[in-house]
């Protein structure tokens, strides 16, 4: 991860107001990369979601709220707290010590997109502490320098699906609407595979016929969604860039893959760089039923337990609120707005 954004001495930002009795909340979307063959550039958020609170503070403290982030740092290095110091650091303003608060419904190195809506959330929150005076887009830039690639990040900060491209210097996205009725079903194998390791086993250089395979993909299947063209995901959605090289690190991939449009889907991937593997269908068919059923049964042949959910695609990136952190019932608030048990805040 590379922290370091060029600093802007800004007027607006040196005259931010920061107030210490001011906590920010921001809820933002899982998300999906990839969509088989749009590497590193399609994304799609998620109904699926992770909180971040920050308030300035005289020490750090960082809190877990959940079982969904075992593992995650509590001292300075937590991305979180790293993040917001890049804000801080790009704007020129000094706020050495955070108390930060996470909740993530989204499970870690699974693929989807965990770090991206961390990342997207402490950039928003640390934004908004400040005032807001960095842009949509001057985000987007920072969270694809951090995240490395721009689809999950694009995701998480504009919501639906996004068409994104990173040069190494300048990123830019285009948000689509999802197709009306396009439902999600997510496999989660209960094994975590880091995207550092998935994108380890990719090949440095591909044949000129698998790129010409992907871009002529990859440009169907973004036409596809964005005319309602449900029919063409099938097609659409295979991919020779990644996906090949991906299925020996994830049992049952591959018969997923192959066979799940025989099973109501009406396309298979690998979400981001896995292992979760996701389908979507029409909402006309009912959840459940027989594609649930076949996930199932394959990754219990490979002795795999799984998590099967059907999320829907989320049409917005970020909500964020802003809390007096002197009123008496802020601990009541900031609870309802983690979708935690008070008991469950440490203020
Ligand atoms: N809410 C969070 N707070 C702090 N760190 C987090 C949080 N969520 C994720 N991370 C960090 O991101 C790491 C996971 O990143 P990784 O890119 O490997 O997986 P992913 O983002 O879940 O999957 P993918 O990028 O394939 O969708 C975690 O191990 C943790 O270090
Ligand atoms: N596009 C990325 C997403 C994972 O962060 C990949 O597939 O490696």
């Amino acid at each position: 991860m590379n922290s370091e954004t060029n600093r802007t001495d800004r007027k607006d930002v040196k005259e931010a107001a920061i107030r210490p009795d001011r906590a920010v909340v921001v809820k933002v979307p899982a998300s999906t990369a990839n969509l088989g063959p749009g590497f590193d550039t399609l994304g799609m958020a998620l109904s699926l979601y992770a909180w971040v609170s920050l308030r300035p503070s005289s020490e750090t403290r960082v809190t877990l709220v959940g079982g969904n982030l075992d593992g995650v740092a509590v001292d300075k290095s937590n991305l979180i707290y790293e993040v917001a110091q890049s804000v801080f650091r790009r704007v020129g303003v000094d706020i050495p010590e955070l108390d930060i608060i996470i909740k993530s419904d989204i499970p870690l190195t699974r693929g989807l997109g965990s770090s991206a809506s961390a990342i997207v959330g402490a950039l928003v929150a640390a934004n908004e502490l400040i005032g807001g005076v960095l842009s949509e887009h001057e985000l987007f830039q920072m969270a694809t320098a951090l995240e490395k690639h721009p689809d999950n990040v694009g995701a998480s900060l504009f919501g639906g699906i996004i068409a994104s491209a990173w040069d190494g210097t300048r990123a830019e996205a285009v948000r689509l609407e999802p197709p009306a009725g396009m439902d999600v079903l997510v496999a989660i194998p209960a094994f975590e595979l880091s995207t550092k390791k998935a994108r380890n086993v990719l090949p440095q250089s591909v044949a000129m016929g698998d790129a010409v395979f992907n871009v002529s993909h990859s440009s169907l299947l973004t036409a596809a969604l964005a005319t309602g063209r449900l029919d063409l995901l099938k097609m659409a959605m295979r991919d020779r860039l990644h996906q090949p090289y991906r299925a020996a690190l994830i049992p049952g991939m591959t018969t997923i893959l192959e066979e799940a449009t025989n099973h109501g889907a009406l396309g298979a991937v690998l979400s981001g760089a896995g292992p979760t593997l996701l389908m979507l269908t029409d909402r006309a068919e009912a959840r459940g039923g027989e594609l649930e059923s076949f996930v199932r049964e394959v990754m219990a042949a490979e002795g795999i337990e799984v998590d099967a959910r059907w999320l829907e695609p989320c049409l917005h990136g970020p909500a964020h609120w802003e809390l007096d952190t002197s009123a008496a019932d802020y601990r009541e608030q900031l609870g309802r707005l983690l979708e935690a048990a008070p008991e469950e805040v440490q203020v």
